[in-house]
């Protein structure tokens, strides 16, 4: 890869480097920034689109404002690339998104200048808002400046943050960032709404002139906006309506172009000098701007592997299985053709999640709520109650959005709205934020819930036809990130029997492992590497961690030594479960050793998956390490292979 040519970037060590540049320089700063962005990223992979659409932004607001006194809070922080090269980590960007490396998000053990950590969307408000508390109590804190996209300001919680702004009246800057993109075309009466705000803008320099000198015009006394406005309305003859923004007690300026270095200093000089109260500054910009096949592409290359930067061609690794929301989106598509109750609900991931195969078929059962896990959620349990089969797609993570909603309108009722859950366990580059670590304990704590995880693709097959059938109350599956083991797939899946695992391979009676999910493959490996040490392990797969199979745990527990939970969650999961019932039913009470391997009570960086997972001890090596020191082996603990 050339290294672009970067002489006026080269001389900013940070951004107080920046305000001693003039407009001219910081344009050429910008400008060179996002060279370096695309090459660094050509390298690593990461969040592309989203950063080079805020790199003049990210320019600008660190040449007016004094960072890292006034904070700068990046909403999701998947656009933060510009603004990690700008405040002191342009040469460890190389490291991004692997282990021991920067973060894909802002993180504030990072750096001073990322005063919140992000990754899920839509908390930028509430954040910034909090530190200009903060400000006025007499913290040292400087001005809060939050950067949220179209996408993320889709979210509740962005309501309730401008809500409580609004009525609080204290000085804080909202910078709308406006691409009109989510990962997916954004959905939404607000997107509508904002591109109805920025037609003006996007119509070319004269919008951008009339609706900077509109900008300019919020911050003047009331009196003198009153007498622009009907100006205005003279000129154009158009109603001018206040703005949602300015409804609820924001100054709104705008729309402006987020691209145009002259417009957006000179805006943010002014609201930095005039605000006395909280200020939405609506910025248009393009996701992906200034890098072509980013640009050209459908979703602007929110996500990207490492890719050549002359081509914009990716270098994606040959799967030689499908990957499981793939077999999760086409089981679902069958069974819907079987079914016109078949619905789905995604909350802005129709791709991520695989309902995008169900939409071909089926636009009008499939439906995209944005970024609105919690309304997600009871929009699919109103589907439930009307008597439809709805699907509610959401990535673990982001389901901890709406655990209320699962708990208060889905389990209390009783209704039966299928979860599919994606990224379940460690999921690799995008880290520690999001982990579907939870899920399990999550769901299991709650009465009726019913809780499956796919040990292969196939299985995920047969569970989506469980689902399906299943009508007498919620049920949840869950799956991981990537490939599955390249195991035939089912034509049509079968119905499996609610709280049945199956055995795998019977031993001898020394040890069983009692998988839950797709560590299944960890435990043969593991079973594999006991043998050669004379242990022969008894694994089942308990396709269930709610309800449990209790015939088959006190099978387990009868007739061996000891018995291993291996499960790709936190603590106070599946083996928590276990244990639980084993207790209750007595079955600790005749001497069979019982060892939970589960995640540990910490949160795993981002690294490789593999790595994540030896690192949290429940690969095969952890999972033999942790029979044979059950076993209590008078031979020193072995360590099986470096
Ligand atoms: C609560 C939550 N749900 C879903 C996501 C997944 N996600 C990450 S970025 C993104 C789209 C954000 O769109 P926008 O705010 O417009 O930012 P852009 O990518 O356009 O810069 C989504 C849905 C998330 N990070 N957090
Ligand atoms: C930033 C964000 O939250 C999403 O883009 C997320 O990174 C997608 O994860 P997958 O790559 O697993 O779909
Ligand atoms: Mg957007």
């Amino acid at each position: 890869m050339t290294k672009p040519d970067t002489p006026t970037l080269d001389q900013v060590a940070g951004p107080a480097d920046l305000r001693h540049m003039s407009d001219r320089d910081l344009g050429r700063v910008a400008t060179e920034l996002r060279s370096e962005v695309v090459a660094a990223v050509s390298q690593t992979g990461g969040h592309l689109g989203s950063s080079l659409g805020v790199v003049e932004l990210t320019v600008a607001i660190h040449a007016v404002f004094d960072t890292p006194r006034d904070k700068l809070i990046w909403d999701v922080g998947h656009q933060c690339y510009p603004h990690k090269i700008l405040t002191g980590r342009r040469d460890r960007m190389h490291t991004l998104r692997q282990g021991g490396g920067l973060s894909g998000f802002t993180k504030r053990s990072e750096s001073e200048f990322d005063p919140f950590g992000a990754a899920h969307s839509s908390t930028s408000i509430s954040a910034a808002l909090g530190f200009t508390v903060g400000r006025d109590m007499g913290q040292p804190t400087g001005d809060a400046i939050a950067v949220i996209g179209d996408g993320s300001i889709s979210a509740g919680m962005a309501y309730e943050a401008m809500n409580n702004a609004g009525s609080e009246g204290r000085r804080l800057f909202v910078i709308l960032n406006d691409n009109e993109m989510s990962i997916a075309p954004p959905v939404g009466a607000m997107s509508s709404y904002l591109s109805g705000l920025s037609d003006l803008t996007r119509k070319g320099p004269f919008g951008g002139l009339m609706a900077m000198a509109e900008g300019m015009e919020q911050l003047a006394p009331k009196p003198v906006r009153e007498g622009a406005r009907r100006a205005r309305e003279m000129v154009t003859g158009l109603e001018s309506k206040g703005t949602f923004f300015e409804e609820l007690g924001f100054d709104y300026i705008g729309p402006i172009d987020g691209h145009d270095m002259g417009q957006l200093l000179s805006v943010l000089r002014a609201a930095k000098t005039r605000a006395t109260g909280p200020v939405l500054i609506h910025c248009c910009t393009v996701k992906g701007k200034g890098y072509a096949p980013a640009e050209g592409s459908a979703d602007k290359y929110h996500g990207v592997a490492k890719f050549d930067v002359d081509t914009g061609v990716q270098a994606k690794a040959k799967a030689n299985a499908p990957s499981y929301t793939g077999v999760f989106g086409d089981a679902l598509t069958e069974a819907a053709s079987r079914d016109p109750s078949i619905v789905a609900v995604t909350a802005a991931m129709p791709s991520g999640t695989g309902v995008d195969r169900m939409a071909k078929r089926f636009p009008a059962r499939v439906f995209d709520v944005g970024i609105a896990e919690q309304h997600g959620v009871t929009f699919a349990a109103g589907m439930a109650a009307s008597g439809l089969k709805p699907f509610c797609a959401i990535y673990s993570t982001f389901l901890q959005r709406g655990y209320d909603q699962v708990v208060h309108d889905v389990a209390l009722q009783g209704l039966p709205v299928r979860f599919a859950i994606d990224r379940a366990g460690l999921v690799g580059a995008d880290g520690a934020t999001h982990a579907g670590a939870f899920d399990i304990g999550y769901l299991g704590a709650l009465p009726g819930m019913v809780v499956m995880a796919a040990a292969d693709e196939a299985e995920l097959v047969h569970m989506v036809e469980t689902a399906a059938a299943h009508d007498s109350g919620p049920i949840a599956f869950r799956y991981p990130r990537g490939n599955g083991t390249g195991v035939t797939l089912p034509e049509r899946g079968e119905v499996l029997e609610i709280g049945k695992g199956r055995m795998i391979r019977e031993g001898t009676g020394d040890v069983a492992l009692l998988s839950l999910g797709t560590h299944l493959s960890e435990c043969e490996a593991a079973a594999t590497m006991l043998e050669a040490e004379g242990i022969s392990a008894t694994i089942a797969d308990a396709r269930f961690a709610k309800p449990l199979d209790l015939d088959l745990i006190g099978q387990l527990a009868l007739t061996h030594t000891a018995l291993f939970t291996v499960e790709q969650g936190a603590q106070g999961g599946f083996g928590a479960m276990v244990l639980q019932a084993m207790a209750g039913e007595g079955m600790l009470d005749h001497g069979c050793r019982v060892r939970t391997l589960c995640l540990p009570d910490r949160f795993i960086d981002q690294a490789a998956l593999a790595e994540m997972y030896r690192d949290a001890g429940v690969d095969a090596e952890g999972i033999v390490q942790t029979v044979l020191a059950a076993l209590q082996q008078d031979r020193k603990v072995v360590t099986l292979h470096s």
